[in-house]
């Protein structure tokens, strides 16, 4: 056999980058072709063109350094999850979880949208490397785009430029995703997924996760396939670093759907009681995470990205200071309104807005004065909460994984899974209310398995199957454990303050890990009675706390019998493991209900 030479597959790979770079240049016939190249120079001249454009805003720059405002198209402001499509050969491969178009279709439909879209502007060569550029768990991409906003934005979000094409130069590979924001004619909107061709498609939306191929597309809806095939995981997970005060930091993986409260957690700041003894807090990411089996049998996680693309409403003071604070310089604002002084200005902060998203002078008969889903993109090294591990290339181990969602009722602050059975099945269950990160009705509940729901790049039955074949022997696997923030009382008022306590929960499943940590038995899994939290100096009722662990068996049982139909839905590809331990809960559920509601449910 002829050894390949690092020089043959330098040149070849940037052969076939150079003719995909052609060949797309050839069907939409931009004006001029840019290579970026990820320097300071460039950015500036960037920000420079996309001022000169009115692209971007400046916002006030003795109050927030290096800060811009971008307004998009008020049609063009969520991920559209029913123009999201997974084009794989065999529809069943893609599963009843995704919207589907066979490949050839696909590409005919999107390419003729393609056709001639970028003349009178710039293609832009984006090359981007997701994770640390030095880490064997990173994957690179380029991204062709006609929008300096994306650039701006992939700058911030990934590793872009010099650095991530000599790694593709080196690697020989790298997904390709063509993007463009077309005329924004929602009519002529797709986000298309090719995995089997390593290959994304976006046209018609200049919004984040359909815009910033890196993120959603690449690192979860086509990294989870090749995780599926080479043995990891890619999660719509944050990751942080709990320092308790003997000094030990523990990192914790949870996965909420979009809007659930990742960035927030990712960024805690402890309790009073908490910071005087010494806990602290260290931010790794905020909404994505992958993850693999280490050579010690843990699994050890990166997170993919370099910057946060974070919900601005409802970010304040109060409730994420480390957020706030990070923000108030070179931040790229989206859609956020703006004070009489050129702040940035969303909900839940103080003042008065002016402006409102759209540009309009500012009148509540309007509607909320930020958008609902606006967002700011800002590096993850600003953060005072910054972990210097997130740049390790072996990653971080993982102690427990957490899943959760907006349940205002029936679901507890916090439950452990009894095993990693059950635990995937806790995953799979998920649901929560909808949220405006995505276009179309907010608070209603659906099923969102691992909050993956728009993001799974395959079937779902046989991503829960993937997730399973983690418990193999040798395997030291994190525990699992499902959190409630959002449960309501009669008052329809959260009943847990949330935010910084949520400390108190993650103590407790630290405490759990360890084996330090008392809870009772239930059939949904190990709950802390009040006496096994620590809820010191905080001023919550004791019939709020009884809510909030109680377990209700009555209700769980139609739960888990939908919970049951959820997992009918993907047909043969359910793993047969994960239907025995739903008939197994339903069981004991049945067994502890009072008689009528075992009736009812009979
Ligand atoms: N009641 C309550 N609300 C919370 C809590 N944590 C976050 N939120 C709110 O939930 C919303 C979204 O929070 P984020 O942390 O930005 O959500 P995310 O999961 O990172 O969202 P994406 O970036 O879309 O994936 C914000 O309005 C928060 O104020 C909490 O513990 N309790
Ligand atoms: O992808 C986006 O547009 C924003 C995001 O993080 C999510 O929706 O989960
Ligand atoms: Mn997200």
């Amino acid at each position: 056999m002829r050894r390949v030479r690092a020089e043959e597959i330098m040149s070849s790979t940037l052969e076939t980058l150079n003719r995909w770079v052609d060949d797309v240049a050839r069907l939409t016939r931009p004006d001029a072709i840019h290579w970026c190249d990820g320097s300071d120079a460039e950015s500036q001249m960037l920000t420079e063109l996309m001022l000169a454009r009115g692209d971007l805003l400046a916002l006030n720059q003795e109050t927030h350094p290096g800060c811009h405002l971008h307004r998009s198209h008020p049609s063009d402001v969520a991920r559209v999850e029913h123009l999201t499509l997974v084009c794989t050969r065999n529809r069943e491969d893609a599963g009843p979880n995704n919207h589907w178009l066979a490949p050839e279709e696909a590409h005919a439909k999107i390419d003729a949208l393609f056709d001639g879209c970028m003349q009178g502007r710039t293609l832009y060569v984006v090359p981007y490397c997701m994770g640390p550029i030095d880490s064997p768990l990173s994957r690179c991409g380029v991204e062709i785009t006609d929008s300096p906003y994306v650039v701006a934005n992939m700058r911030v979000m990934t590793r872009m430029g010099a650095a991530a094409l000599a790694r593709i130069e080196r690697e020989g590979h790298f997904v390709k995703g063509l993007h463009s924001t077309g005329d924004l004619d929602p009519d002529r909107r797709y986000i298309m997924h090719f995995p089997e061709e390593l290959s994304i498609k976006s046209i018609g939306s200049g919004y984040g996760g359909n815009a910033l191929l890196g993120k959603k597309c690449h690192a979860l809806r086509i990294a989870s396939w090749q995780a599926r095939d080479e043995g990891w995981l890619a999660e719509h997970m944050l990751i942080v670093g709990i320092e308790n005060p003997q000094g030990q930091t523990h990192y914790v993986a949870a996965a909420f759907p979009s809007a659930c409260g990742k960035t927030n957690l990712a960024m805690l700041i402890p309790p009073e009681g908490y910071r005087r003894d010494g806990w602290k807090v260290w931010t790794v990411g905020d909404d994505i995470c992958w993850m693999k089996p280490g050579p010690d049998g843990r699994l050890w996680a990166i997170n993919p990205e370099a910057g946060f693309f974070g919900v601005a409403p409802g970010t304040s003071q109060a409730t994420n200071p480390n957020a706030l604070a990070t923000v108030q310089r070179d931040t790229i604002f989206t859609n956020v309104a703006i004070t009489a002084d050129g702040q940035p200005w969303w909900e839940g902060l103080p003042g008065a807005p002016t402006v409102d998203w759209q540009g309009r002078p500012y009148d509540p008969a309007n509607g909320p004065a930020a958008h609902p889903n606006s967002r700011f993109t800002v590096s993850a090294r600003q953060a005072p909460s910054w972990s210097p591990e997130a740049e390790a290339a072996q990653g971080v181990p993982i102690s427990a994984i957490i899943f959760g969602g907006r349940r205002p009722s029936l679901v507890p602050l916090v439950f452990e899974a009894h095993d990693w059975t059950h635990g995937v099945l806790v995953g799979a269950a998920m649901g929560s209310e909808t949220t405006a990160a995505a276009t179309g009705a907010v608070g209603v509940l659906r099923r969102d398995s691992m909050a993956m729901k728009p993001f799974c790049g395959y079937n779902y039955g046989d991503y829960f199957a993937h997730w399973l074949s983690f418990d193999r022997p040798g395997a030291q696997l994190p525990k699992i454990f499902h959190v409630n923030w959002f449960r309501k009382g009669a008052d329809g008022r959260f009943l847990w303050p949330g935010y910084g306590d949520n400390l108190r929960v993650l103590e407790w499943i630290l405490g759990r890990c360890e084996g330090r940590a008392e809870a009772r038995d239930t059939p949904i899994g190990f709950v802390p009675r009040p006496g096994d939290l620590n809820l010191a100096g905080l001023d919550l009722p004791r019939a709020a706390i009884a809510e909030l662990l109680d377990v209700d068996a009555a209700g769980w049982l139609p739960e888990m019998e939908a919970i049951g139909e959820y997992l009918a839905t993907f047909g043969d590809r359910t793993p047969d493991r994960l239907e025995t331990e739903q008939r197994r809960i339903l069981a004991a559920l049945a067994a502890a209900a009072p008689a009528p509601a075992r009736a009812a449910a009979g």
